[in-house]
């Protein structure tokens, strides 16, 4: 009997600790946030930057990609050039192209068809022929639903210091019309954000491939793009091989516009779902961690400890847990925003509650369906990383 209540009181005060854990954590990230983010470059001389080669891997179309791709032709930087990846000849993303190359006939953009193969990630076949003619040696990649600030690829090259090899940026998503665009941005603003900058804090690699900037030279010693063709998480990997070779990956100051303009619940969902797989097989740790970084399980643990150790009331113990956890993301995000939540007080909280709990159900999910769906493309997943694609058979 004695036994089990010393086991009892070691699991309670365990969960305390981790508990005492998650709130570093949250102050952590949002003093790094502070001292990150948004950062100004006055001093910087633009015309001594590096050029640098854009890579924009394209597949189909949505309502923004014109605009979104726009901004890369109207960017201040002294020397890039726009590297355009059609996956397919006869994709209407074709046309977009063509009208902003006619458009911006000064700013040097090219345009590569069909990709070619090296592996299996389609992202990497897509942007094979495109990197072997990028004529700088800063290479970056960046998704075709990204938006640019003008000044983001003087904030990226500036953390491009002599010690770093590769610069990302910290995902988030711009303000668009409708519940699922508030949804994405709360997603990318809570949890997400925190341990993304929890992780560049610590060294830890957490490169989202959506943009980053790269030294050719060191990707080419790692075997060039083509070696990362045959996981799907490829960003993961090219960022280790940086790490592998003494390099820095860093966290710029600048955040990763999402502007895609097809956007709806259950495709975010499937999106950090397949997101949520990668990092299972990449860094299976965060299968036990990543419940244990959320504001309800971490919640109801500690509220079970708390009563066990003080006799506090549970509810009571959680109640105060979630409203702090709530205000700490409500911080957080007006910080990533630059200024004001560009929705309601009650859409936030609406939103918040639906994220929490899509977020764990979306983690029980992740586990039960280990097979990966991207642009219709099925593929299986082994532990370590590397992809298989599976080819259904079609029965006509
Ligand atoms: C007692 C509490 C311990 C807390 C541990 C927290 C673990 C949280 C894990 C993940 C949360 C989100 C991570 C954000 C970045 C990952 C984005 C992503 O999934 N990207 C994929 C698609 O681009 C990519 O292919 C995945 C690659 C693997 C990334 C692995 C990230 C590990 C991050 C660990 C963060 C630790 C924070 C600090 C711990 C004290
Ligand atoms: O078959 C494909 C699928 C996607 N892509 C391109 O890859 C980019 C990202 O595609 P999506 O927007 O569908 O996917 P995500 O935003 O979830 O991608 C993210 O997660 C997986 C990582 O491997 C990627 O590096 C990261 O960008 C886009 O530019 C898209 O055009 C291809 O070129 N071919």
């Amino acid at each position: 009997m004695e036994s089990l209540e010393l086991t009892l009181l070691g699991l309670a005060i365990l969960l305390m600790i981790v508990w005492c854990v998650n709130w570093c954590m949250h102050l952590s990230a949002l003093i790094y946030g502070k001292w990150r983010l948004h950062r100004q470059h006055p001093d910087v001389v633009v015309e001594e930057l590096p050029g640098i080669s854009i890579l924009k891997p394209l597949v189909g179309i949505d309502p923004n990609l014109f605009e979104n791709l726009e901004t890369f032709f109207n960017m201040k930087y002294p020397a890039y050039e726009l590297l355009f990846c059609i996956q397919d000849e006869f994709d209407a993303s074709r046309m977009i192209v063509q009208s902003l190359m006619d458009k911006y006939p000064a700013v040097d953009a090219k345009m590569f068809l069909g990709g070619k193969n090296v592996g299996i990630n389609p992202k990497i076949n897509n942007m094979a022929i495109g990197y072997e003619a990028a004529k700088f040696d800063l290479v970056m990649i960046s998704d075709s639903g990204i938006k640019m600030n003008e000044d983001t690829l003087i904030d990226m090259a500036v953390h491009m210091t002599s010690k770093v090899g590769l610069v990302h940026q910290m995902p988030y998503i711009c303000t668009r019309k409708g519940f699922a665009s508030n949804l994405e941005k709360m997603y990318f603003g809570s949890q997400h954000a925190k341990c993304y900058l929890l992780a560049d804090l610590m060294r830890i690699n957490c490169a989202t491939g959506m943009s980053v900037l790269m030294r050719k030279s060191v990707l080419d010693e790692a075997g060039g793009l083509k070696a990362f063709g045959q996981y799907l998480a490829e960003d993961f990997f090219m960022a280790q091989a940086f790490l592998d070779r003494g390099w820095r990956v860093i966290c710029c100051s600048r955040l990763a516009l999402q502007n895609s303009g097809t956007y709806s619940i259950s495709h975010h969902h499937r999106r950090i779902c397949r997101w949520m797989k990668l990092r299972n097989a990449m860094v299976p740790t965060t299968v036990l961690f990543e419940p244990l970084s959320l504001c309800m399980p971490v919640g109801i643990i500690t509220a079970w400890a708390v009563n066990y150790i003080f006799d506090i009331s549970p509810l009571t113990f959680l109640l105060v847990h979630t409203l702090i956890w709530f205000l700490l993301d409500y911080t957080r995000m007006k910080h990533l925003e630059h200024g004001s939540i560009p929705f309601s007080k009650f859409d936030f909280v609406v939103c918040w509650f639906i994220n929490e709990i899509g977020y764990m159900l979306l983690l029980l999910q992740s586990h039960l369906e280990p097979a990966i769906t991207w642009r219709g493309r099925h593929f299986k997943l082994k532990w370590g990383g590397v992809v298989e694609e599976i080819y259904t058979k079609q029965t006509v």
